[in-house]
């Protein structure tokens, strides 16, 4: 969120081009994933090519204050457990940071936990809704408060004694779906989630890797309570969701090409790679494999004529967090590009709609925001300005990419959000445009 004062400042001059490969770093979902389901299995979990993001630690903080024994060494992780009832109850409050995925996944697992415990984090955690998770759980029978009756935070659990229960989610997000999955294996009974579409299914996933069954049928899921997680070792892929900020920044910077290394291309993640070929990119997908039950392959983009296109329905769910980047490139694309069916961004770290239109404006875009999304037409040349990541680390890359574009120096203000998910990301930007 916005700070009165700026604390730091990166400038961004217009690149000549971008050359090299980069290695992308680990998938956030699926690095969050591996510390709690490494911290509920009984045994050791060792974790590799982990994301040592701002978001992802918040996550091993929590677990650590729980009484879980937890290593962490750059991208490799050790985690010592003694299964699900081997969690403390907290004796301060939790603090997640600005992770929404640390914050909803606790409160599913929290929920089946026979003590009390306080969910807290930043000022934009405080903002966002919590309710789509405290609805479902109060239903399986947890005691669930929060301001405004259960829908912001800090949020206090008195869990235990849960029933299974059917819900369909009015949402198709996969931190409502995770939650009471989490939730759901500590009830009693089966629990069921439909969701609209299909959200990202990598707790279906690493469930099954920690020995778990889950059944799945389109775009419901079930789950058996009382089920014990066995530990397991997890290597992370790189993730998409940063890979897309250079697929983007290839795409639009002249005489480009980048290839990044060992990205998670998982079905549920990979609508970027549609819509870039949708909208006439030069994107190659090779050396596809699969690494613990998830997708991968090293991804080759080069500088592209682009078209417009209409971006909506099952496809948003698979492509949420690459909005705003996504919007950077309608810029650059002959015509009108539509994106409708995103409500969602509404409720992220800031109001990605209002956040995306107002800082492209400010670049000169043709842009404009409505109900449910955004409207771009194009090409039009960018200029610099200054302009803030308010606090969004998406916000920030795509700026930051934005910059190597404008007539003009970009400078960016409040730099630092991007920690959350990319640590490294000015480094390997550096690194491109030297050509390396
Ligand atoms: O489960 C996850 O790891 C995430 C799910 C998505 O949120 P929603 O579940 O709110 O759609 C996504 O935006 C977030 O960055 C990570
Ligand atoms: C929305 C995001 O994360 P979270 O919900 O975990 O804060 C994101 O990474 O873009």
């Amino acid at each position: 969120m916005i700070n009165k004062e700026i604390v730091s400042m990166e400038t961004i001059m217009k690149a000549n081009r971008l050359q090299g490969s980069i290695t992308i770093p680990g998938d956030k979902s699926i690095s969050h994933r591996a510390v709690m389901f490494g911290s509920i299995a009984e045994g050791t979990t060792h974790i590799s090519n982990f994301l040592p993001g701002a978001d992802c630690l918040s996550t091993i903080d929590c677990f650590k204050q729980m009484g879980v024994k937890i290593e962490q060494d750059g991208a490799s992780v050790i985690v010592e457990s003694t299964g699900i009832d081997g969690l403390q109850e907290p004796s301060q409050l939790l603090d997640v940071g600005n992770s929404g995925t640390t914050f909803r996944l606790m409160m599913g697992l929290l929920a089946g936990r026979a003590y009390h415990s306080v969910l807290a984090g930043d000022e934009s955690i405080a903002k966002r809704p919590m309710n789509r998770v405290s609805i479902p759980l109060l239903k399986m029978g947890a005691a669930i408060d929060g301001r405004n009756n259960g829908t912001y935070a800090p949020i206090s659990i008195r869990g235990g004694n849960l029933t299974g229960i059917t819900y369909t989610s009015p949402v198709a997000s996969a931190q409502v779906k995770s939650a009471i999955l989490l939730a759901g294996l500590q009830a009693k009974g089966v629990t069921t989630v439909h969701e609209p579409h299909l959200s990202r299914n990598h707790t279906e996933n690493m469930l099954e890797s920690f020995g778990v069954k889950v059944n799945r049928n389109g775009c419901s899921v079930s789950i058996k309570g009382g089920q014990k997680l066995v530990s397991t070792n997890v290597e992370v892929p790189g993730d998409i969701s940063s890979a897309a900020f250079f697929l983007v920044a290839g795409a639009i910077v002249p005489e480009s090409t980048i290839t990044l290394l060992n990205v998670g291309i998982n079905q549920t993640r990979s609508g970027i790679l549609d819509v870039l070929k949708q909208m006439g990119a030069s994107l190659s997908i090779l050396n596809r494999r699969i690494v613990n039950q998830e997708e991968v392959a090293d991804l080759t983009i080069k500088t592209s004529e682009l078209s417009g296109s209409t971006i909506e329905g099952e496809m948003i769910p698979r492509l949420i967090d690459e909005l705003p980047i996504i919007a950077l490139l309608a810029t650059q694309a002959h015509g009108r590009t539509v994106i409708k069916d995103a409500e969602e961004l509404k409720v992220k770290e800031t109001n990605r709609i209002d956040a995306v239109v107002d800082a492209l404006q400010k670049l000169g875009a043709s842009i404009t925001a409505t109900s449910d999304g955004m409207v771009i037409e194009g090409p039009t040349p960018l200029h610099g300005a200054a302009v803030s990541s308010l606090g969004d680390h998406r916000i920030g890359m795509m700026l930051a990419i934005a910059g190597c574009i404008t007539d003009g120096q970009v400078d960016l203000a409040m730099p630092e959000a991007i920690r959350v998910s990319y640590p490294d990301f000015f480094e390997h930007l550096k690194q491109l445009r030297a050509g390396s």
